[in-house]
């Protein structure tokens, strides 16, 4: 069990693409001496060709038993002399995921994956790679130890170990390079990108693609090349091609992953195995990979990435507190769906749902924002489709002023301005338009669930569906099921969620609901330590420098200072006098001169021109704070990086754990996905959860406590008992924290 979730079932792929064992009985192959390895099957085709088949579902990842099987059936190939080549290929029409990642968590066992690509490299039969589906990490790497290589036209291929904070680190960093080049192998292995199969035939990665049976073509390349010499076909043996310009492309290649990676320790480490790969003998390139290796692999850093890859696989297997689950319960199909306001968030989903497939009908009252939200829809499917090479989805959409026109659909979902009484009327509307069974759907950032599903006849047809933007591209989605949410309702949101290409966590509603709750002690912090003497830049210097894109106020600047004004108008927080919990007005005082942040060209900082994009410090804002704070008797004192983070993340940490304890997300993973992928936190710091593990829950715990002591009017600093409870109960590893929070009594 991962992470404490439930199993998944067993993904077997029904694979399109023709099998190995298709292939072998459709050529009528000897397979009766055929031998079962322990997860790679081997036979013999075509009289002389010995086919091995990679057996580990669901990726045919490259587990212990797997490299041994490989070893073995290699060993049985080269020993049968009526076998004049060899074919790998993977089962189900996968070739294969790469090394199994799941055992990267415990001490590896079973013969090294360097080693073993060496020996087949060093085959004397020719060794031909049949890649299907997919050839990622050390997938791609045993290809590369292949003389040849023969894909599908459909496959993907890549290195994306960067992406787990590893370095293709099984000859991946010096093969490549010599048969790619420099280039196009720095922006492979530093970014993880998958290639198609036409791009991975121009780049030279691979010799032949086709469309057809690709086993068939494999065996035929098998057969045509047996007897020829293998020696410009060793790639180790290559010279790596060193262009004029190489010192300037590392230089610019390293300060490019120095810049995006903001942290990452694994692009860098990409970046000098390459420059090995360039300047070095292959022996001694790998010596210089395996170093670098070494200390990847027992990083924080890589484990932070391997959780967040798992978690995100994990969040599928929903659950809630009254025991609606993934498993147990289905989705109704949906074909029409109808979007409700076309605004920013209104057109992202209609992008989005005719991306995926689905008819559309895009409903906006007046007539003229309709014709103008058909034309900006029109144009992102354009640029989506040339980007893909595919037609653009345009005739999924029917546009309409009418809201009536939503009588026949399956689902609605209202994405209307963000104000509870507007989103009423409209629900109060759609429950008595729409064909019964409709689920009705709200694209809602923070508003209660329960109070707009009770405009409704049927609130078990009600889910709330927070889209980040732009919608159609950012990957997160919250689902959010209310108090008497059917679970086929949360199960359907989850599967159109999927089928838009999301990852979508299933949360609990309050209000906020994960993601935004969480945001609000965090931007309180940062305002209170404006209060206390620190700048704006102080501030998002400390979080850049943690990993964050952007600090708190560049953010806020970036998105408009007014958005948040505006909620805090309508709560009445803005007018409320705070007498036992401590406010800062500072962002509304900044809204009531009329500094929204770039769009008016003045916010937390200052920008050239309305609309400016690099933000100055504003010596504007910096009296503006002196005076604030004279009047409101702050006396300004020095505050340092590490009181920043502490207070901000140890506050919003804090939060996660409340979030945890009312149950609202069911599982410590939840939140890390929605940080990660919603929020900008660092992915190499796996979320803020995992970041609170990886410092230590007493820590934390013993700094909240403190902060608390010295601002006891700020409620979100007090720390949760959550917090306690597990520190009480020795500290468990994130993926036991849920048998605590299900259990109060537990002890672990
Ligand atoms: C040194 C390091 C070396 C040599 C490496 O090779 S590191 C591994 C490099 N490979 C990867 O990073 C590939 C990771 N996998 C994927 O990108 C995708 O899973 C996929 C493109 C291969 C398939 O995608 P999809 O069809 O959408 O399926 P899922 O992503 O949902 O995966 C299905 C389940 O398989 C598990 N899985 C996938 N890859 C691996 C792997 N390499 N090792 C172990 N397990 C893997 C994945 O976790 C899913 O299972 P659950 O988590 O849902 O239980």
């Amino acid at each position: 069990m991962i992470f404490g979730r439930y199993p998944s079932r067993d993904k077997q792929d029904k694979a399109i693409a023709v099998s190995a064992k298709k292939f072998r009985s459709a050529v009528g192959s000897d397979t009766s001496n055929g031998l079962f390895g322990n997860m790679a099957l081997y036979s013999r085709v075509s009289g002389s060709v010995g086919l091995i088949t990679l057996q580990n579902p669901p990726v045919n990842a490259l587990s212990a038993v797997v490299r041994q099987s490989l070893i073995d059936l290699m060993d049985r190939a080269l020993s049968e002399p009526e076998v004049k080549s060899v074919v790998i290929c993977g089962q189900n029409g996968k070739f294969c995921g790469g090394a199994d990642i799941k055992e990267f968590r415990s001490d590896m066992t079973g013969p090294p994956l360097v080693p073993m690509i060496d020996r087949l490299e060093l085959s004397s039969k020719p060794v031909v790679a049949a890649i299907e589906g997919v050839a990622l990490g050390g997938g791609l790497e045993l290809a590369l130890g292949c003389h040849y290589r023969v894909a599908h036209s459909k496959t993907r291929l890549g290195l994306p170990e960067v992406t787990l904070g590893l370095l293709p680190g099984a000859g991946g960093t010096q093969r490549l390079p010599r048969l790619v080049g420099i280039p196009a192998a720095l922006e492979l292995i530093t970014t993880g990108r998958h290639v198609t199969a036409a791009e991975a035939l121009q780049l030279g990665l691979v010799d032949f693609v086709t469309d057809h049976n690709t086993i068939e073509a494999a065996v035929k390349l098998a057969l045509s090349v047996a007897g020829k010499s293998l020696d410009s076909r060793r790639i180790s043996t290559c010279k790596c091609p060193r262009p004029p310009y190489a010192d300037a492309l590392f230089e610019e290649a390293m300060q490019r992953v120095r810049r995006s990676a903001r942290g990452a320790i694994a692009p860098v480490a990409c970046v000098q195995a390459v420059h090995a790969a360039a300047t070095l003998p292959f022996a001694r390139g790998m010596e210089q990979e395996k170093q670098l290796m070494a200390t990847l692999f027992t990083s924080g850093q890589a484990r932070a990435l391997q959780y967040q890859f798992f978690a995100q696989r994990a969040v599928s297997r929903w659950s809630t507190p009254s025991g609606a689950r993934w498993d147990t319960s289905k989705p109704r199909p949906v074909h029409k769906v109808a979007v409700i306001g076309l605004g920013t968030m209104g057109r992202g989903i209609t992008v989005a749902l005719a991306q995926a497939g689905l008819s559309v009908v895009a409903v906006e009252t007046h007539e003229k924002q309709l014709m103008e939200a058909k034309r900006v829809v029109s144009g992102m499917l354009e640029r989506g489709a040339k980007r893909l090479g595919a037609p653009p989805a345009l005739d999924k959409i029917n546009y309409s002023c009418e809201i009536q026109a939503v009588a026949d659909v399956d689902l609605v979902i209202e994405a209307v301005f963000e104000d509870m009484v507007v989103k009423k009327t409209v629900f109060r509307q759609l429950s008595a338009i729409c064909k019964p069974g409709t689920f009705l759907f709200t694209n809602t950032s923070g508003l209660d669930i329960d109070e707009l599903a009770a405009q409704t006849r049927n609130p078990e047809l009600v889910v709330g569906m927070h889209f980040f933007a732009p919608a159609h591209v950012m990957k997160l989605l919250e689902v959010v099921y209310g108090r008497r949410s059917s679970s086929q309702a949360v199960a359907t949101a989850m599967k159109i969620g999927k089928n838009m290409d999301k990852i979508s966590v299933a949360v609990g509603n309050c209000s906020g609901f994960v993601g935004n709750r969480m945001l609000r002690p965090y931007l309180d912090q940062a305002f209170f330590l404006l209060e206390e003497g620190a700048t704006p830049e102080l501030v998002d210097q400390a979080l850049e420098e943690f990993g964050f894109a952007m600090g708190v106020f560049r953010m806020s600047d970036l998105s408009g200072l007014d958005i948040g004004w505006k909620v805090r108008k309508a709560k009445e927080m803005v007018s409320k006098t705070h007498q036992d919990c401590r406010y800062s007005p500072l962002g509304d005082l900044l809204c009531e001169r009329g500094r929204f942040g770039q769009k008016t060209g003045r916010g937390w900082y200052q920008y050239d021109k309305p609309g400016g994009r690099v933000a100055k410090p504003d010596p504007w804002l910096h009296s503006f704070l002196e005076k604030y704070r004279a009047q409101r008797g702050f006396v300004a004192r020095r505050i340092d990086h590490q009181e920043v983070l502490e207070r901000c993340l140890y506050a919003l940490i804090n939060e996660g754990f409340r979030i945890l304890e009312d149950r609202i997300a069911s599982g410590p993973e939840d939140i890390d996905v929605i940080y990660v992928l919603g929020y900008s936190w660092p992915r190499h710091r796996g979320g803020p959860m995992f970041y609170a593990q990886m410092v230590g829950l007493s820590r934390i715990l013993e700094k909240l406590e403190y902060y608390h002591q010295l601002h006891l009017d700020i409620p979100s600093l007090q720390p949760c008992s959550l917090l306690r409870k597990l520190v009480a109960n020795g500290r468990p590893p994130i993926h036991k924290w849920v048998e605590v929070i299900k259990n109060p009594h537990s002890h672990l």
